[in-house]
């Protein structure tokens, strides 16, 4: 009786009636992502390493950051962050040790080391079997650590360099670029459901980024099983996580920004909706194109069923904005699309909801608003239905977020912030619980 009980349970688990129609919605494999605010059950972080302390002045715009943060007292603040999670009950699992876990497999690694080398154009300057045998000789989780902190050229001994362009000076240090804005897990991937959109980087800087996950999903025992692929990083148009956004079981927002494209929201929509899980609809919003809302995520986020954050400068006179609303259209492969223009009304829409609240950063006062969003104060991570992680330099939002009766977890943020992201930007959720 008890195991007819539980397969019932079971199916009512996988099935949803929709319109007439069964719709997939599993949350019994390693990835299950059906909110924004669900209890966050599990999470993948990067502890920013040496990466940020190969950060120089004249590298700085380059690889996207504003100011060189002061390694130990970012870690500090990381860990606070982390703890802040693992509090509520979260599982925080590193990025850095996932990869290094992959890379246990000789035939794997060598193919990532081959793969890594050719994407980062690292063989342009040192031979592919120099700096192959360079990296092999250390410990796996050390060999992760100088893949994603860089490799100076001046780290290599000259015994190891036999071709005149390795032992010849030029004004580049690196062989292999640091990756310092892997402490924004947030971007290269983003888990739909039960499967996960590997995302193509926009700029020049992250591209190499997504590989890791790309190699956790393919090939670390956790993930062994198959997981579906909504959006793969070989697509030539750019999608990037800060803009995907899971509403709810059928709802998916996506910022159309400067890091990501119409073209990419398409293809990830046509994925998505051949294989029938339970999503139906992709609510494309347009935000500026600046380095200040890089980003969906860097100017609205969900923090409560029926509340969001929001940065007042993306909306036009009388609130208008571009939103399109996508959904599966007649024919297979092709897509029906909608206009709209104000995103209360579209959000009470999609979400079948009576009232929704817009909670503005900085109060919506010019100065505080323009201040707090640029260190990231309407990007919140929801740990629960109405609890949220935030910086606390972004006292007055924090505030008009407590005042709209959402309980608010302060992290330290002097250093964390110079990246230019917040709490959302820096956790990359894989299990959620149901709302
Ligand atoms: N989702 C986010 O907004 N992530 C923050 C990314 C900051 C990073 N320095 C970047 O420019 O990509």
């Amino acid at each position: 009786m008890k195991t007819i009980i539980t397969l019932f349970y079971f199916y009512i688990e996988l099935t949803r009636t929709i319109e007439g129609g069964l719709l997939y919605l599993d949350r019994n494999g390693p990835l299950s992502i059906y909110s924004e605010i669900g209890n966050l059950e599990k999470v993948i972080v990067k502890r920013p390493g040496y990466e940020v302390e190969n950060l120089t002045p004249d590298t700085l715009k380059r690889l996207l950051f504003d100011d060189i943060p002061y390694l130990p007292a970012i870690q500090k603040e990381h860990d606070a962050f982390t703890d802040s999670m693992r509090k509520r009950g979260t599982e925080v699992l590193y990025l850095e040790q996932l990869l290094a876990e992959t890379l246990e497999n000789p035939a794997v690694r060598y193919k990532f080391l081959d793969q890594l080398i050719t994407e980062s154009k690292a063989d342009l300057c040192c031979s592919r079997q120099t700096l192959t045998e360079y990296l092999s000789s250390f410990p796996v989780s050390e060999m992760v650590d100088k893949v994603m902190g860089g490799v100076r050229k001046s780290e290599i001994s000259e015994e190891r360099k036999t071709n005149l362009y390795e032992l010849m000076e030029d004004h580049q240090p690196f062989y292999l670029d640091p990756m310092p804005n892997l402490y924004f897990t947030r971007d290269p991937a983003c888990v739909i459901g039960n499967g996960i959109s590997i995302n193509t980087m926009a700029e020049p800087a992250r591209k190499r980024e997504s590989m890791f996950m790309d190699y956790i999903i393919k090939h670390h025992p956790m993930f062994k099983e198959d997981v579906p692929s909504w959006f793969d990083r070989t697509s030539r148009f750019s999608l990037e996580g800060g803009d995907q956004l899971i509403l709810n079981e059928e709802t998916i927002a996506i910022g159309v920004s400067a890091r990501t494209t119409p073209q990419a929201i398409e293809e990830l929509a046509n994925n998505l909706f051949a294989s029938r899980p339970s999503f139906t609809r992709i609510v494309a919003i347009e935000i500026p194109k600046s380095r200040a809302f890089m980003h969906l995520d860097t100017v609205f986020t969900m923090v409560d069923k029926d509340q969001f954050t929001i940065h007042p400068a993306i909306q036009g006179p009388d609130g208008r904005m571009r939103i399109y609303i996508i959904e599966p259209g007649e024919e297979k492969g092709k897509v029906m699309i909608q206009e709209r223009h104000h995103l209360i009304d579209t959000l009470k829409e999609v979400l079948e909801l009576g009232e929704v609240n817009l909670i503005p950063c900085g109060g919506g006062d010019e100065i505080a608003s323009a201040r707090e969003q640029w260190n990231d104060g309407s990007n919140t991570l929801a740990i629960a239905p109405g609890v949220v992680v935030t910086y606390n330099r972004n006292y007055v939002s924090n505030r008009c977020l407590r005042e709209a009766g959402i309980e608010v977890i302060e992290v330290p943020s002097s250093e964390l912030s110079r990246g230019r992201g917040g709490p959302r930007c820096m956790s990359m959720p894989i299990r959620r619980s149901p709302v």
